[in-house]
């Protein structure tokens, strides 16, 4: 090894080669995500340029590195070729935390530390794999090798005495790792387990029932990989051997196999071995018990039962493709399997939640593994449709498109079991639009009721005008009603209350039923159905709140809720829908300072629009114009008024002090839950009163004041409509 400059290097090296070296040097960067960062906490080395380093080895380097090939299990047929990282210094005290290094190239397997001969002691090199962890010490006077999978974490203990000088490789595989294992007599025994478990019914917790067979198997793998460096030739060590049996026995079992990479949460009931000790020296301690969410050291808890698993899929190699495909796919506990259980693994990020009341202390752990996926081949369709139901969609299309129609029919009925949920995968907008296509082109109303229910009709936007038109002519009014209804069913009001109005889809309904009705009768139709119970729907969620007084609270909640009636009387008046119109004339009727509050915030937000406001607008001015022809409060009237709600005898004594013009204070002697009940009472009216509690005597005395906002409310009331009227008068013609 020569450095420009420097000559030759001598080894052992020397401390003033050393010195040298440290002169070319700069701190030593390392990844985090995307980033690019130094951190003497983190990484405390010296890195020296390559440019003007050269390294020449001996024969004997690629015998050692065929080794390396064997040992890390790869086959004959690949080889790893070695390509230069970094050349590094660790002074005394200098070292490298645990990390995992990033692959910066697809093909690169594994990282290759060559410690160059020099006096020092520690600096250890420290590798982990699944819970094992091995220690390489350099040498004073050879060369010393270690190569592990990228994937392994390692750290580089501190440097005790002296200095350590290393050269760091990327190994790239070149060549095919896989091998054919079709000869090994183990392949006929895994198909038979295969074919048993997709033969055998799932035994379902707390039931006596038994369930279906699995739909897939998902093996989990040993290595971690990145999505890039995700590719059935590049498996890692006993990996390959594994994905090459399986994908041997899948064959042979008629399934088709597919290389995954799955995102996997466990959920343990743990607790802080700490936590007791709270009556403990805790003065160093983070007083808010803070902690790293994203911090993988999580071996202070203590680990009881494992309450939960979740397993993901998220991408694989496509069986077709052969790309990386992004998809999302929940694998249930039954479909899983794994030689080295995840527990066993290091997760990429854990939580842990104290006691939080429903459940006890609990600790969260993520992982990324790889799985190899496999299903039985007659499942296929619906097996990957499920992991990318867009995917699906395209291909029933295409497959009808091209003539066959009775086995695109079949592939889609292959669907029904899981395609409810559908409507919960991301992305909905696009998935929709394909769904119409398809719906359309499959030409059967079952088929495509089935395919298109699990959406809900605030998905529905206008890009989607030309192929819902098509679907409605084709398959006439009363498919369309039904479909209606089954995309309107999370709308209803449920059990847990009034379900919640898409606010926006109804305000922006003008521009979808525009898209709709440009596509013939049948769509328009369907246009005025959306609007109808779009107006049903709103007003069953408005109309029993328009009783009672108007709070600021109300007012927000009203005022926000003028843009989608507007949209949708808008789209009513545009597409002639007479029956909403008529109506959201009988809303502009409702008496009462709330419903007065909504057609307000209506007209604002009509903008420029008029056709289907009208009435609307000459109503609000007449109400406005009665409101002031009322007589203001004479001075020195102190009557207030107690909405109605409640006739306790309470809130009758309550009511008659209100009403009285003269009284302004009311001492009131009550036991604490009758006190509670009138500060509710004079809270949620927002009444001009203030309450307060004196406190002393048995039982305390509340004390009720009359404030002067009851006079100053009124005025600014007053004031505001007089500028509403202005407003409806010059801009509505009222
Ligand atoms: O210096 C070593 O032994 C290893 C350095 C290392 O882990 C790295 O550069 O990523
Ligand atoms: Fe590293």
């Amino acid at each position: 090894m020569a450095v420009d400059g420097l000559g030759p290097l001598r080894f052992p090296i020397a401390d003033e080669q050393a010195v040298q070296l440290r002169e070319l040097g700069r701190r030593a960067r390392f990844g985090r995500g995307e980033q690019t960062l130094t951190d003497p906490e983190v990484r405390d080395t010296w890195e020296i340029p390559k440019e003007p380093v050269h390294v020449e080895w001996t024969e004997a380097f690629t015998a050692v590195l065929d080794g390396m090939r064997a040992e890390l299990g790869l086959p004959p047929h690949c080889q790893l070729m070695p390509e230069l990282h970094s050349v590094l210094l660790y002074e005394t005290g200098q070292f490298f935390v645990p990390h995992q290094d990033s692959e910066k190239d697809d093909a690169m397997v594994a990282t290759l530390v060559v410690s160059l001969p020099s006096a020092h002691t520690g600096g250890e090199l420290v590798v982990e794999h699944q819970g094992q962890s091995k220690k390489y010490r350099g040498l004073k006077t050879a060369v010393s090798l270690v190569a592990f999978y990228s994937d392994c974490r390692h750290q580089v203990l501190p440097v005790k005495s002296g200095n350590r000088v290393t050269l760091t490789y990327n190994l790239l595989l070149r060549g095919d790792n896989q091998v054919s294992a079709t000869e090994s007599p183990l392949v006929g025994d895994l198909a038979t387990a295969l074919l048993a478990h997709f033969a055998t019914p799932v035994v379902l917790p707390y039931s006596s029932r038994k369930g279906k067979p699995p739909a897939r198997l998902a093996y989990l793998l040993d290595h971690e990989y990145t999505a890039r460096g995700l590719s059935w030739s590049r498996l890692k060590g006993s990996d390959s051997a594994r994905g090459a049996l399986l994908r041997a026995a899948a064959e042979r079992a008629d399934c088709e196999i597919a290389l995954a990479l799955a995102e996997i949460q466990e959920t343990w009931d743990a607790y802080d071995e700490d936590e007791d000790a709270w009556y403990g020296d805790h003065e160093d301690e983070d007083p808010d018990g803070y902690q790293d969410p994203g911090s993988t050291d999580d071996r202070q808890y203590v680990l009881q039962d494992l309450i939960e698993t979740s397993t993901t899929l998220t991408h694989w190699i496509g069986p077709e493709t052969g790309r990386l495909e992004d998809i999302s796919l929940d694998i249930s506990d039954a479909e899983v399997a794994s030689t080295t259980p995840t527990t066993d693994m290091t997760p990429y990020s854990s939580e842990y939640e104290g006691y939080m009341g429903n459940y006890g202390n609990t600790l969260d752990r993520w992982y990324r593994r790889a799985a190899l996926v496999i299903w039985p081949r007659n499942q296929g369709f619906a097996s990957r449709a499920e992991a990318s139901p867009g995917w699906a969609l395209d291909e029933l299309a295409a497959t009808a498109r091209a003539g066959k129609i009775a086995e695109a029919r079949e592939a889609a009925r292959s669907l029904e079991s899981f395609w409810h949920a559908a409507g919960r995968y991301p992305g909905q907008a696009e998935l929709l639009g394909k769904a119409l296509e398809a719906a359309r082109e499959l030409d059967d109303a079952q088929v495509a009721t089935m395919l298109l229910r699990p959406f809900a009709l605030e998905r529905l936007i206008p890009p989607h005008g030309p192929a819902f038109a098509a679907l409605a002519t084709h398959y006439g009014d009363i498919w369309m009603d039904g479909l209606l209804r089954y995309w309107t069913e999370g709308w209803r009001p449920s059990s847990y209350g009034l379900a919640q109005a898409p606010s926006e889809w109804f305000e922006d309904l003008p521009r979808l039923c525009a898209a709709l009705s440009t596509g013939g009768t049948a769509s328009t139709a369907a246009a005025r159905r959306i609007i109808e119970v779009s107006w049903t729907m709103f007003t069953g969620q408005v109309a029993p709140a328009l009783d009672g007084p108007l709070t600021s609270r109300r007012e927000a909640w009203l005022t926000a809720l003028g843009a989608p009636c507007a949209g949708i009387i808008a789209a009513a008046a545009r597409l002639g829908s007479t029956d909403v119109l008529q109506n959201a004339r009988k809303l502009t009727r409702t008496a009462g300072d709330r419903a007065h509050a909504l057609a307000m915030a209506t007209l604002r937000a009509a903008g420029t629009r008029r056709a289907g406001f009208g009435e609307l607008a000459l109503s609000c001015a007449d109400r406005i114009r009665a409101l002031l022809a009322q007589p203001q409060r004479a001075p020195g009237d102190w009557s207030i008024k107690l909405p109605t709600g409640c006739a306790c005898e309470l809130c009758e004594t309550l009511g008659t002090f209100l009403r009285d013009p003269e009284r302004r204070a009311l001492d009131w002697p009550l036991a604490k839950d009758r006190r509670r009940h009138v500060h509710a009472r004079i809270d949620e009216a927002e009444l001009p009163v203030h309450h307060e509690t004196r406190r002393q005597g048995r039982p305390y005395t509340l004390v009720l004041t009359k404030t002067e906002a009851l006079f100053e409310r009124e005025r600014l009331a007053r004031e505001r409509h007089q500028a509403d009227l202005a407003w409806l008068t010059d801009e509505w013609k009222v």
